[in-house]
């Protein structure tokens, strides 16, 4: 028999998965709130979301997780990407979503603050480490042109192909194999460029597991690839 300890470490290895939202204002500002009194690391700034019930879709546990705790209606989100985190306290499935289609002024009902914020704008009260990192993601563009917004660096020691933009804000890959996307996943990359062929091979139940831009897709089949997960599309140059 195991003892007690490890049996409590395998009983908290369970995976819990959470709908992550980030709401996008008109004005390119995302919603971001402070995680409720009670909660585990409360007073930490975070996107709004929570953990999915029994037979709920991602979009369904982060609507009714919007309405419950800001009053917000959401209409539509598309699928971002997913992150799994291991804290102290649990292992987490982050299913992050983007919507531009949501009704209502935030208004916190579970003494949080909230507010949208800019992705250079400090919030209140520190993110929570995983977000941090993702807030900057969030202006990634929709669409990367080749020559004018990326530089490819040369292929380094992972054999893959990294890709920066001109400004340094993000580090990417260009990922043949799903082997390459798992590095890129493991070294935190900020995105991955992979051949349209290869888009549906790198989901995880429909959803991708890093922001996902699809090589060489005309730019008129953006909404198509966005409601499949991609974030962004890059143009036949
Ligand atoms: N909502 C949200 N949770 C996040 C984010 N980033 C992140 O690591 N998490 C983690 C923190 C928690 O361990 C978990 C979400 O659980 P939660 O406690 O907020 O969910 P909940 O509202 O359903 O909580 P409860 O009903 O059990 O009180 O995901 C984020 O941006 N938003």
């Amino acid at each position: 028999m195991l003892p007690r300890s490890s049996l409590e470490n395998i009983v908290s290895d369970k995976v819990v998965d959470v709908a992550v939202g980030v709401l996008i204002r008109e004005d390119g500002r995302m919603l971001l709130g402070s995680r409720p009194e009670g909660k585990p690391y409360a007073g930490y700034w975070e996107f709004p979301g929570g953990k999915l019930e029994k037979n709920e879709t991602v979009h369904q546990a982060l609507a009714r997780e919007l309405e419950e705790e800001l009053g917000i209606a959401l209409a539509d989100s598309t699928p971002w990407f997913v992150k799994e985190h291991v804290y102290p306290h649990a292992h987490v499935r982050l299913h992050f979503r983007r919507s531009h289609d949501f009704v209502g002024t935030p208004v916190p009902k579970e003494g949080q603050e909230c507010g949208f914020y800019a992705a250079n704008e400090r919030t209140p009260g520190l993110m929570l480490p995983v977000d941090q990192a993702i807030v900057n993601r969030v202006e990634l563009p929709e669409v990367f042109e080749e020559s004018s917004d990326l530089l490819t660096l040369s292929r380094n020691a992972l054999q893959a192909t990294i890709v920066r933009d001109r400004s340094y804000r993000w580090v990417g890959a260009r990922a043949e194999t799903m082997d390459d996307v798992l590095k890129a996943v493991a070294m935190d990359y900020d995105f991955v460029i992979v051949p349209p062929e290869a888009f549906d091979g790198l989901l995880v139940n429909g959803e991708p597991r890093i922001p996902t831009y699809v090589d060489g897709a005309p730019a008129a089949d953006l909404a198509f690839w966005q409601a499949k997960g991609a974030h962004g599309v890059k143009p036949v140059m």
